[in-house]
């Protein structure tokens, strides 16, 4: 049982996969694709401890771990072109379009942005996925890799908060999945309303939201069955 808002959620190791949410250079560190575009990522290097810990914590109980990495080929065809509105509303796209020295760098797969953070890498066992939008349930191979192993709960890391930890787990909502957030396991895009924004969303309406050492606290003596 995970003490959560608003109620504990019973989670079963087994049938729970901890999502890391877009641990990239472009979300996460300075010099990176939201840095670069203007937001404040001060608050990302205590989300990266924060999410090693429950990682160790995840495995060691015998939960699936699974990593995205959001963004497109080198080509950007993947983003889509005008007809697409998310070729008008990716801030990585725009801010592209604004400093043409940057076209190529930017959520581009094999560039340095794209990477997963340093002190976050996939070990043995743990699941990559590729997103190309917001939401991770969206043209990827999410849902058959959860119903294929049984997984019913889904544990919310990353970046950001309040656009894809909150779209894959709205999706997820809607799949039947129940999500819950670890909150000071993730970090906003943008001012510190829209954090408190998303965990009120979620936590009315679409899911759970704990702490990292609730986490720890009801998962770290478990070893698998
Ligand atoms: N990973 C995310 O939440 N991304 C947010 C914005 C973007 O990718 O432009």
């Amino acid at each position: 049982m995970l003490p959560a808002r608003p109620e504990p959620i019973p989670l079963a190791p087994e049938r729970t996969a901890v999502i890391v949410i877009d641990m990239q250079n472009a979300y996460a560190s300075p010099g990176g694709y939201l840095d670069l575009a203007g937001f404040d990522i001060s608050g990302a290097a205590a989300c990266i401890q924060q999410i090693k810990g429950v990682l160790e914590t995840a495995r060691a109980a015998g939960m699936q771990v699974i990593y995205f990495q959001n963004g497109w080929d080198d080509q950007y065809v993947e983003a889509g072109g005008p007809g697409s509105p998310n070729w008008w509303k990716s801030n990585a796209l725009k801010t592209m379009r604004a400093r043409p020295e940057l076209e190529g760098k930017l959520l581009a797969r094999g560039q340095w942005d794209y990477e997963l953070v340093d002190e976050l890498k996939p070990e043995p066992g743990d699941i990559q996925l590729h997103k190309t939008r917001y939401s991770g349930f969206f043209n990827s191979q999410l849902d058959s890799v959860l119903r294929s192993r049984n997984i019913k709960n889904l544990v919310f890391v990353g970046i950001a908060t309040n656009v894809c930890v909150e779209s894959t787990l709205r999706d997820g909502f809607f799949l039947e999945y129940f999500g819950t957030v670890l909150e000071d396991a993730t970090h906003q895009a943008g001012p510190d309303f829209v954090q408190k924004a998303a965990l009120y969303n979620i936590e009315t309406f679409f899911g759970w939201v704990s702490t990292v050492a609730d986490f720890k606290g009801a998962f770290g003596q478990l070893a698998p069955k």
